[in-house]
């Protein structure tokens, strides 16, 4: 049986005196998808900004292909090989479709941005910034084969959407409906090849032929041998595409287990049903 990619062990993360993640330890292995679920405002979204370095934690460890990783910027963690997606569909309004797909890969690529190491480093930041910007108008052999191998692996990733993307490669993303946002964004993230993809709510906002769209691509991502973590509120989705179901309840970790196991344990539906939060009225 393959190892274990992703540790969560013991994290934290507190919003004042609101233990929005707390204590909360889970593994995710190559090849696996594991689904989190759990009522409005129980942690989902702030574990996956924790593990994509969006959030650093108070307390715990976060270990991806044996190295620890809590608290390292979103870039290094994406750089470590963790893809994500966000929510509400973030993508560059300006900016091309293809271009929205391109960007990710600008942390792997080395002709392109070979200074990029310094971009950490408070003086030096802008001197890479304009050596490459020569270096883009100059341009040499290695470059045009980058280059063209960009546009290949661009290309791949907007075919996972045939009758959606390939079309408007060239739009303007502001002129995307959200579904096709959406199907940007997945399409961005998945073309640096990542290791574990974070997926946010895939199908938040979308109707049900367009949320069957999404389960197929990611039953597909799956068969391919992507892990994947996925948040996600939809069970019919959950139930076809998880091996494994972590439930989260007011930050604290409920349940871990096989979907069907999950879906019957009665702390899980209590914790749905609320009765625990609803309000006390007699004694
Ligand atoms: N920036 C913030 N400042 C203060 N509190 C926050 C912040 N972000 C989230 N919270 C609170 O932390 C808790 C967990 O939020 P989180 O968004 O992780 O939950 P969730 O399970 O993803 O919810 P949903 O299903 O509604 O997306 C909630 O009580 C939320 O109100």
């Amino acid at each position: 049986m393959s190892g274990e990619l992703l540790q969560v062990s013991g994290l934290s993360l507190s919003y004042g005196s609101l233990r929005a993640v707390d204590d909360v330890s889970f593994t995710v292995r190559e090849g696996e998808v594991v689904s989190v679920i759990g009522p409005n405002g129980s942690g989902k979204t702030t574990t996956i900004n924790l593990i994509s370095g969006l959030l650093a934690p108070h307390a715990g460890r976060i270990v991806f292909a044996g190295r620890e990783i809590q608290g390292h910027k979103a870039h290094r963690v994406a750089k470590a090989g963790i893809a994500r997606t966000f929510q509400n569909g973030r993508v560059f309004g300006n900016l091309t479709v293809a271009a929205n797909v391109e960007v990710a890969l600008h942390a792997t690529r080395r002709a392109s941005r070979p200074l990029s190491t310094w971009s950490d480093t408070p003086v030096a930041r802008w001197a890479p910034l304009f050596l490459e910007a020569v270096a883009s108008l100059v341009g040499g052999p290695r470059r045009r084969r980058e280059q063209e191998e960009v546009r290949r692996l661009v290309a791949e990733q907007l075919d996972r959407f045939p009758d959606r993307l390939p079309e408007r490669a060239e739009h303007s993303a502001h002129t995307l409906s959200y579904a096709n946002r959406r199907r940007t964004e997945i399409a961005r993230a998945l073309v640096p090849n990542p290791r574990l993809l974070l997926l946010d709510e895939p199908t938040a906002g979308m109707n049900p032929a367009e949320t069957d769209e999404i389960m197929r691509k990611l039953l597909e991502l799956k068969e391919a041998g992507q892990t994947m973590l996925l948040v996600e509120h939809k069970m019919d989705l959950v139930n076809a595409v998880s091996d494994r179901v972590v439930v989260l309840d007011g930050g604290k970790l409920l349940v871990d287990g096989a979907p069907e196991v999950v879906q019957a344990d009665p702390r899980v539906i209590e914790a749905y049903l609320g009765r625990r939060r609803a309000p006390v009225t007699d004694d």
